[in-house]
Protein backbone atom coordinates (compact mmCIF):
# COMPACT_ATOMS: atom_id res chain seq x y z
CA UNK A 1 0.00 0.00 0.00
CA UNK A 2 1.23 3.70 -0.74
CA UNK A 3 3.01 5.40 1.80
CA UNK A 4 2.91 9.09 -0.07
CA UNK A 5 -0.73 9.71 0.45
CA UNK A 6 -1.26 12.84 1.65
CA UNK A 7 -2.53 13.69 5.58
CA UNK A 8 -6.45 15.33 5.89
CA UNK A 9 -8.48 16.01 8.79
CA UNK A 10 -11.80 15.16 8.57
CA UNK A 11 -14.12 17.77 10.16
CA UNK A 12 -17.71 18.77 10.96
CA UNK A 13 -19.11 21.61 12.19
CA UNK A 14 -22.06 21.89 13.86
CA UNK A 15 -23.75 18.79 11.81
CA UNK A 16 -27.78 18.20 12.74
CA UNK A 17 -29.74 15.35 11.39
CA UNK A 18 -33.44 15.90 12.04
CA UNK A 19 -36.57 13.27 10.91
CA UNK A 20 -39.48 15.48 11.64
CA UNK A 21 -39.30 16.26 15.39
CA UNK A 22 -36.78 13.67 16.32
CA UNK A 23 -32.93 15.25 16.23
CA UNK A 24 -31.07 11.96 15.68
CA UNK A 25 -27.73 14.07 15.38
CA UNK A 26 -27.59 17.84 17.02
CA UNK A 27 -24.95 20.34 16.52
CA UNK A 28 -22.24 17.30 16.43
CA UNK A 29 -18.91 19.53 16.02
CA UNK A 30 -15.51 17.17 15.99
CA UNK A 31 -12.69 16.49 14.03
CA UNK A 32 -10.48 13.90 12.91
CA UNK A 33 -6.89 13.88 13.19
CA UNK A 34 -4.79 12.59 10.77
CA UNK A 35 -4.23 8.74 11.11
CA UNK A 36 -6.57 8.63 14.62
CA UNK A 37 -7.80 5.81 15.41
CA UNK A 38 -11.09 7.18 16.66
CA UNK A 39 -13.99 4.85 18.33
CA UNK A 40 -17.33 6.48 18.62
CA UNK A 41 -19.40 4.91 21.19
CA UNK A 42 -22.98 5.54 22.86
CA UNK A 43 -26.14 3.70 23.89
CA UNK A 44 -28.24 2.04 21.07
CA UNK A 45 -29.93 5.21 19.15
CA UNK A 46 -27.49 7.25 20.15
CA UNK A 47 -26.98 8.82 16.62
CA UNK A 48 -23.80 6.86 15.93
CA UNK A 49 -24.53 5.68 12.31
CA UNK A 50 -26.42 8.24 11.62
CA UNK A 51 -23.02 10.47 12.05
CA UNK A 52 -21.43 8.02 9.73
CA UNK A 53 -24.31 8.50 7.42
CA UNK A 54 -23.59 12.35 7.33
CA UNK A 55 -20.15 11.87 6.55
CA UNK A 56 -20.14 9.64 4.18
CA UNK A 57 -22.95 11.55 2.32
CA UNK A 58 -25.21 9.03 2.55
CA UNK A 59 -27.48 11.26 4.48
CA UNK A 60 -27.93 15.30 3.85
CA UNK A 61 -27.66 16.99 6.89
CA UNK A 62 -30.83 19.20 8.29
CA UNK A 63 -28.13 21.51 9.02
CA UNK A 64 -23.41 21.89 9.39
CA UNK A 65 -21.04 21.00 7.48
CA UNK A 66 -18.54 18.60 6.77
CA UNK A 67 -14.99 19.44 6.03
CA UNK A 68 -12.30 17.43 4.06
CA UNK A 69 -9.33 19.06 4.72
CA UNK A 70 -10.09 22.42 3.58
CA UNK A 71 -13.08 21.81 1.53
CA UNK A 72 -16.23 22.02 2.20
CA UNK A 73 -17.68 18.83 1.30
CA UNK A 74 -21.09 18.93 2.66
CA UNK A 75 -22.83 19.07 -0.75
CA UNK A 76 -20.73 16.53 -2.18
CA UNK A 77 -22.31 13.22 -3.35
CA UNK A 78 -21.31 9.74 -2.19
CA UNK A 79 -18.91 8.80 -4.56
CA UNK A 80 -17.14 12.02 -5.22
CA UNK A 81 -16.44 11.74 -1.25
CA UNK A 82 -14.35 8.07 -1.78
CA UNK A 83 -13.04 9.86 -4.69
CA UNK A 84 -11.28 12.10 -2.78
CA UNK A 85 -10.52 9.76 -0.15
CA UNK A 86 -13.18 8.65 2.38
CA UNK A 87 -14.63 5.25 2.09
CA UNK A 88 -16.62 3.17 4.23
CA UNK A 89 -17.25 -0.88 3.86
CA UNK A 90 -20.23 -2.26 3.19
CA UNK A 91 -21.37 -5.91 3.17
CA UNK A 92 -20.13 -7.87 0.45
CA UNK A 93 -22.86 -8.39 -2.59
CA UNK A 94 -23.53 -10.85 -4.27
CA UNK A 95 -21.60 -10.10 -7.50
CA UNK A 96 -18.36 -10.12 -4.80
CA UNK A 97 -19.46 -13.15 -3.00
CA UNK A 98 -19.51 -15.35 -5.48
CA UNK A 99 -15.53 -14.51 -6.77
CA UNK A 100 -12.53 -15.20 -5.21
CA UNK A 101 -10.94 -12.72 -2.68
CA UNK A 102 -8.10 -11.91 -5.66
CA UNK A 103 -11.15 -11.18 -7.93
CA UNK A 104 -13.28 -9.24 -5.63
CA UNK A 105 -10.10 -6.85 -5.03
CA UNK A 106 -9.00 -6.45 -8.64
CA UNK A 107 -12.53 -5.53 -9.05
CA UNK A 108 -12.36 -2.82 -6.56
CA UNK A 109 -8.73 -1.70 -7.91
CA UNK A 110 -10.20 -1.29 -11.32
CA UNK A 111 -12.94 0.49 -10.24
CA UNK A 112 -10.71 3.08 -8.58
CA UNK A 113 -8.78 3.24 -11.53
CA UNK A 114 -11.83 3.62 -13.79
CA UNK A 115 -11.04 0.22 -15.48
CA UNK A 116 -14.72 -1.04 -13.56
CA UNK A 117 -16.64 -1.71 -17.36
CA UNK A 118 -13.17 -4.10 -18.90
CA UNK A 119 -14.20 -7.79 -17.90
CA UNK A 120 -12.52 -8.73 -15.02
CA UNK A 121 -10.60 -11.50 -16.28
CA UNK A 122 -9.06 -9.78 -19.12
CA UNK A 123 -7.88 -7.28 -16.43
CA UNK A 124 -7.13 -9.88 -13.97
CA UNK A 125 -3.92 -10.43 -16.07
CA UNK A 126 -2.37 -7.31 -15.66
CA UNK A 127 0.22 -7.98 -13.77
CA UNK A 128 0.58 -4.30 -11.42
CA UNK A 129 -3.51 -4.58 -10.66
CA UNK A 130 -2.66 -8.32 -9.37
CA UNK A 131 0.50 -7.31 -7.29
CA UNK A 132 -1.35 -4.38 -5.84
CA UNK A 133 -3.84 -6.87 -4.31
CA UNK A 134 -1.60 -9.64 -3.40
CA UNK A 135 -0.17 -6.78 -1.36
CA UNK A 136 -3.84 -5.37 0.37
CA UNK A 137 -4.32 -9.24 1.39
CA UNK A 138 -0.88 -10.02 3.08
CA UNK A 139 -1.33 -7.05 4.72
CA UNK A 140 -5.02 -8.06 5.60
CA UNK A 141 -3.20 -11.96 6.35
CA UNK A 142 -5.65 -12.94 3.92
CA UNK A 143 -3.18 -14.11 1.51
CA UNK A 144 -3.30 -17.65 1.86
CA UNK A 145 -7.17 -17.39 1.07
CA UNK A 146 -6.92 -15.43 -2.44
CA UNK A 147 -8.43 -18.45 -4.72
CA UNK A 148 -11.13 -18.84 -2.39
CA UNK A 149 -14.64 -18.12 -3.02
CA UNK A 150 -15.36 -15.06 -0.26
CA UNK A 151 -18.78 -16.44 0.15
CA UNK A 152 -16.99 -19.96 1.92
CA UNK A 153 -14.91 -17.97 3.72
CA UNK A 154 -15.75 -18.13 7.70
CA UNK A 155 -17.55 -15.11 8.69
CA UNK A 156 -14.97 -12.67 10.28
CA UNK A 157 -12.60 -13.19 7.26
CA UNK A 158 -15.34 -11.96 5.04
CA UNK A 159 -15.43 -8.84 7.04
CA UNK A 160 -11.81 -8.33 6.33
CA UNK A 161 -12.45 -8.72 2.47
CA UNK A 162 -14.97 -6.24 3.10
CA UNK A 163 -12.00 -3.91 4.32
CA UNK A 164 -9.80 -5.22 1.85
CA UNK A 165 -12.75 -3.61 -0.76
CA UNK A 166 -12.95 -0.35 1.22
CA UNK A 167 -8.53 -0.44 1.03
CA UNK A 168 -8.76 -0.46 -2.35
CA UNK A 169 -10.04 2.64 -2.80
CA UNK A 170 -7.26 4.58 -1.56
CA UNK A 171 -8.91 5.87 1.29
CA UNK A 172 -7.35 8.47 3.79
CA UNK A 173 -10.03 7.99 6.15
CA UNK A 174 -11.48 4.59 6.53
CA UNK A 175 -15.12 4.87 8.30
CA UNK A 176 -15.94 1.35 9.72
CA UNK A 177 -19.87 0.52 11.92
CA UNK A 178 -19.41 -2.07 13.63
CA UNK A 179 -16.79 -4.15 11.88
CA UNK A 180 -16.61 -7.37 14.26
CA UNK A 181 -20.43 -7.30 14.64
CA UNK A 182 -22.08 -10.61 14.51
CA UNK A 183 -18.23 -12.70 14.70
CA UNK A 184 -16.92 -14.46 17.31
CA UNK A 185 -15.16 -12.72 19.84
CA UNK A 186 -11.58 -14.33 18.98
CA UNK A 187 -12.24 -13.85 15.58
CA UNK A 188 -13.17 -9.67 16.74
CA UNK A 189 -10.18 -9.69 18.63
CA UNK A 190 -7.77 -10.53 15.26
CA UNK A 191 -10.25 -8.46 13.35
CA UNK A 192 -9.21 -5.57 15.40
CA UNK A 193 -5.45 -6.67 14.92
CA UNK A 194 -5.49 -6.04 11.82
CA UNK A 195 -6.98 -3.03 11.76
CA UNK A 196 -4.33 -1.55 14.25
CA UNK A 197 -1.79 -2.53 11.66
CA UNK A 198 -2.77 -0.48 8.77
CA UNK A 199 -0.75 2.37 7.83
CA UNK A 200 -1.19 5.39 9.51
CA UNK A 201 -1.27 7.13 6.66
CA UNK A 202 -4.92 5.56 6.85
CA UNK A 203 -7.52 7.65 9.51
CA UNK A 204 -9.68 4.89 11.12
CA UNK A 205 -12.68 5.79 12.39
CA UNK A 206 -14.53 3.39 14.00
CA UNK A 207 -18.27 2.16 15.95
CA UNK A 208 -17.69 -0.29 18.31
CA UNK A 209 -20.49 -1.72 21.03
CA UNK A 210 -17.77 -3.74 22.81
CA UNK A 211 -15.78 -1.88 25.29
CA UNK A 212 -12.87 -4.39 25.29
CA UNK A 213 -12.28 -4.02 22.03
CA UNK A 214 -12.82 0.07 22.14
CA UNK A 215 -10.67 0.73 24.94
CA UNK A 216 -7.57 -1.94 23.38
CA UNK A 217 -7.65 -0.35 20.00
CA UNK A 218 -8.87 3.47 20.18
CA UNK A 219 -6.55 6.37 20.85
CA UNK A 220 -9.17 8.80 20.89
CA UNK A 221 -12.50 8.27 21.81
CA UNK A 222 -16.18 10.19 21.53
CA UNK A 223 -19.68 10.14 23.24
CA UNK A 224 -22.42 10.43 21.53
CA UNK A 225 -25.76 10.39 23.85
CA UNK A 226 -28.97 11.22 22.19
CA UNK A 227 -27.19 12.57 18.98
CA UNK A 228 -25.66 15.29 21.09
CA UNK A 229 -21.57 14.43 22.02
CA UNK A 230 -21.38 13.98 25.86
CA UNK A 231 -17.93 14.45 25.97
CA UNK A 232 -14.43 13.21 23.77
CA UNK A 233 -10.79 12.10 25.17
CA UNK A 234 -8.44 9.95 25.87
CA UNK A 235 -9.30 6.45 26.86
CA UNK A 236 -8.17 7.28 30.13
CA UNK A 237 -9.86 10.54 30.42
CA UNK A 238 -13.17 8.38 28.95
CA UNK A 239 -12.64 5.69 31.73
CA UNK A 240 -12.69 7.74 33.96
CA UNK A 241 -15.28 10.30 33.53
CA UNK A 242 -18.46 9.91 35.79
CA UNK A 243 -20.93 10.79 33.26
CA UNK A 244 -19.73 8.01 30.61
CA UNK A 245 -20.03 5.31 32.92
CA UNK A 246 -23.64 7.03 34.62
CA UNK A 247 -24.93 6.59 30.82
CA UNK A 248 -23.41 2.69 30.39
CA UNK A 249 -24.66 1.95 34.40
CA UNK A 250 -27.93 3.11 32.70
CA UNK A 251 -28.11 1.09 29.93
CA UNK A 252 -27.17 -1.86 31.65
CA UNK A 253 -30.16 -1.53 33.93
CA UNK A 254 -32.51 -0.87 31.26
CA UNK A 255 -31.49 -4.22 29.70
N1 LIG B 1 -33.94 7.09 8.16
C1 LIG B 1 -34.38 7.32 9.40
N2 LIG B 1 -35.59 7.86 9.62
C2 LIG B 1 -36.03 8.11 10.86
N3 LIG B 1 -35.34 7.86 11.97
C3 LIG B 1 -34.12 7.30 11.82
C4 LIG B 1 -33.57 7.00 10.55
N4 LIG B 1 -32.34 6.46 10.73
C5 LIG B 1 -32.14 6.42 12.05
N5 LIG B 1 -33.20 6.92 12.72
C6 LIG B 1 -33.34 7.04 14.17
O1 LIG B 1 -32.27 7.83 14.67
C7 LIG B 1 -31.85 7.35 15.93
C8 LIG B 1 -30.36 7.14 15.89
O2 LIG B 1 -30.08 5.97 15.11
P1 LIG B 1 -28.61 5.50 14.80
O3 LIG B 1 -28.73 4.24 14.00
O4 LIG B 1 -27.82 6.61 14.23
O5 LIG B 1 -28.07 5.18 16.26
P2 LIG B 1 -26.81 4.34 16.70
O6 LIG B 1 -26.14 5.12 17.76
O7 LIG B 1 -25.99 3.96 15.52
O8 LIG B 1 -27.53 3.09 17.32
P3 LIG B 1 -27.04 1.56 17.42
O9 LIG B 1 -25.89 1.56 18.36
O10 LIG B 1 -28.25 0.89 18.01
O11 LIG B 1 -26.71 1.10 16.04
C9 LIG B 1 -32.63 6.08 16.22
O12 LIG B 1 -33.67 6.39 17.11
C10 LIG B 1 -33.18 5.69 14.87
O13 LIG B 1 -34.42 5.04 14.99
Amino acid sequence: MSTTLPNTTLRTEGLSKQWGAFKANSDVSLTFQPGARHALIGPNGAGKTTFINLLTGFFAPTSGKVFFGDEDITALPQHKRVKLGMTRTFQINTLFAGLTVLESVVLAINERKGMQFVWYKTVAQESATIDEAMELLTLLKLERDADTITRSLPYGKQRLVEIALALATKPKVLLLDEPAAGIPSAESAELFDVIARLPREVTVVFIEHDMNLVFRFAERITVLVGGKVLTEGTPAEIAADPRVKEVYLGEAEHE
